[in-house]
């Protein structure tokens, strides 16, 4: 039985596809303590939240079987990502499911500051009719800052164009082809700045961006000035802007986010007039709730049933075409790390992964994460999976080195691992052929030929007659039925090698006794 735990407040349809998933108790917990959410998350293999539950790394320790975190929405700055990558705990969140909801809350934040609509609200309802007080400006013909042009800031962008205004945009990635598909002009922070009548700011929170407004940019801003966060609390400095409005540089500010949520009562924010405040409502409409719930239940159910998901937050973004090119190479790729840890044997300290021909295609490093996915399972952990795999192999001072040949030598397509232990270092490749799957085709320098699955038994040995007949004869002995050999030599007399296919695992007694024959110089039983 599966256990998704759900956290937050998330539309029913999102409940009912996780409920979907055969074998799977879905528990909806909103409001839980931090000791009833650490209870609680011990035996959940999946948790869902929005953005009020927050994921610190003790909830991330205390969950014994988690395996993914998925966010009802776009920001995960609510869940410590660096504890659940090292924990291997996937992060997915729905990156666009609530795209046009904050975009649309975005620009009814910037026109109610326009036009003072909630404070003229305010008087109304307190029995005044104050025409001549709230006179506000139109958009038409302002000039409109957008940091951060990514979906939301595209869509307001878009939506600012249409009322007229002039739009600058700044992005580390927005180019000026874009740009002027937009019908928007590039500019850097500092001239979006200091030119706009409207700021609206929509990144990320991160260490860049935190504070991105602050006071000294403040004092650089064109007097008169209105200011939109939708995106998240801390990206302006509350006290630095609270200090802007006081002394009129400021004329208003509309915030949904806020760097401590919920606001606190006493926030000086709460003082002003001509400051709007709601509380966290950009993907608040029936429509995108619908949205992101769907969107990340179904990538949860994917994950839970081992199918490939999308929006994964910690793990390198691929395209379709990308995906269906990879797929194939998974298999071999995570038996020739498991080969590897099994003949290699000692803590290895670098390894070299060489994909040629077709294997080669950019992959975001996931052939790779999945070569060391079964090294470092099979050598530490079954812990290690394609989250925390590079981390590990960091952490654990391994150096991993990716390269990349378009043309294949012998095969059309080939992974090939070259790695350092304490031992000494040792080589092998596969291959994929379309009619029988994954294959070895080098061990150590020899050429062989055999598919990658089951029990195999590696011995190098001295080429000198009847050492084959003295290890079959042990394996006979230990009715060890073999099913397929292949062997290899340099040199009549020198050194040989034997990869023997067997029905069943072989021994330690079987191995230590073949290790003591005259002339083995090592011997190997791998499963994969
Ligand atoms: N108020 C609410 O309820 C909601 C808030 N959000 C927040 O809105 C923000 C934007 O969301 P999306 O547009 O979906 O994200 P996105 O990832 O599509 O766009 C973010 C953009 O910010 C840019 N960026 C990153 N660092 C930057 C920097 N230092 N300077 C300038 N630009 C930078 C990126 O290049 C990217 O284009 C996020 O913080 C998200 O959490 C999103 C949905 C609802
Ligand atoms: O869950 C929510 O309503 C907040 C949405 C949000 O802030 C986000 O998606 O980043």
């Amino acid at each position: 039985m599966l256990k998704i735990l759900v956290t937050d407040d998330i539309a029913k349809m999102g409940v009912e596809v996780l409920e979907s998933l055969p074998d799977a108790l879905v528990e909806v917990r909103t409001g839980l303590s931090e000791s009833e959410l650490l209870e609680a998350i011990e035996d959940a293999d999946a948790l869902v939240v929005r953005s009020q539950t927050t994921v610190t790394q003790e909830v991330i320790r205390a969950a014994r079987q988690l395996k993914v975190i998925g966010r009802a929405g776009v920001g995960v700055d609510n869940i410590d990502l660096e504890s659940a990558t090292k924990r291997g705990v996937l992060v997915i969140n729905a990156p666009d499911g609530n795209t046009i909801a904050a975009a649309e809350h975005t620009f009814a934040m910037m026109i109610s500051l326009a036009r003072h609509i909630p404070a003229a609200n305010r008087d109304l309802l307190g029995g005044k009719w104050n025409r001549k007080r709230w006179v506000g400006v139109e958009l038409r013909g302002k000039t409109l800052a957008v940091l951060g042009m990514g979906r939301i800031g595209t869509e307001v962008a878009k939506r600012a164009k249409v009322f007229g205004m002039n739009v600058v945009g700044f992005d580390p990635f927005l180019t000026e082809e874009r740009a002027t598909s937009l019908g928007i002009v590039k500019a850097t922070l500092d001239d979006a700045v200091a030119q706009a009548d409207f700021i609206t700011v929509h990144t990320p929170l991160t260490k860049e961006t935190h504070h991105m407004i602050d006071s000294a940019r403040l004092r650089t801003v064109k007097p008169g000035v209105r200011i939109v966060n939708c995106a998240r609390g801390g990206i302006i400095d509350e006290m630095a802007l609270c200090e802007a409005l006081e002394d009129e540089r400021v004329a208003g500010a509309a915030l949904d986010v806020f760097e401590s949520e919920p606001l606190r009562e006493d926030h000086p924010l709460r003082r002003f007039e001509n400051v709007i405040l709601t509380p966290h409502l950009g993907a608040s409409t029936v429509e995108a709730q619908e949205n992101v719930a769907i969107q990340v239940a179904e990538q949860i159910v994917h994950v839970l049933k081992d199918e490939p998901f999308e929006h994964a937050v910690n793990l390198p973004s691929l395209s379709a075409k990308q995906k269906e090119s990879l797929s194939p190479y998974l298999a071999l790729a995570e038996k020739l790390g498991l080969f590897a840890a099994q003949l290699a044997q000692g803590a290895p300290s670098s390894i070299r992964v060489t994909y040629t021909g077709d294997a080669s295609a950019p992959d975001g490093g996931y052939l790779t994460r999945t070569v060391l996915k079964g090294l470092l399972g099979f050598q530490y952990s079954d812990d290690i999976n394609y989250v925390n795999a590079l981390r590990f192999a960091e952490e654990s001072g391994l150096r991993v080195q990716e390269v990349r040949e378009t043309r294949g030598r012998v095969y059309t397509n080939e992974i090939s691992l070259s790695i350092e232990t304490e031992n000494g270092s040792h080589h092998l490749a596969g291959t994929l052929y379309s009619e029988s799957g994954p294959r070895i085709v080098e061990l150590d320098g020899y050429p062989i030929d055999m598919p990658s699955e089951g029990v195999l038994l590696f011995t190098r040995h001295k080429d000198q007659p009847g050492m084959i007949g003295r290890i079959g004869t042990f394996l006979g002995d230990a009715q060890v039925n073999i099913a397929g050999m292949q062997v290899g030599r340099r040199e009549s007399g020198g050194e040989a090698i034997m990869l023997l296919a067997v029905d069943r695992s072989v021994s330690t007694d079987v191995i230590k006794q073949i290790e003591q024959v005259d002339g083995i110089s090592m011997v190997r039983a791998i499963e994969l």
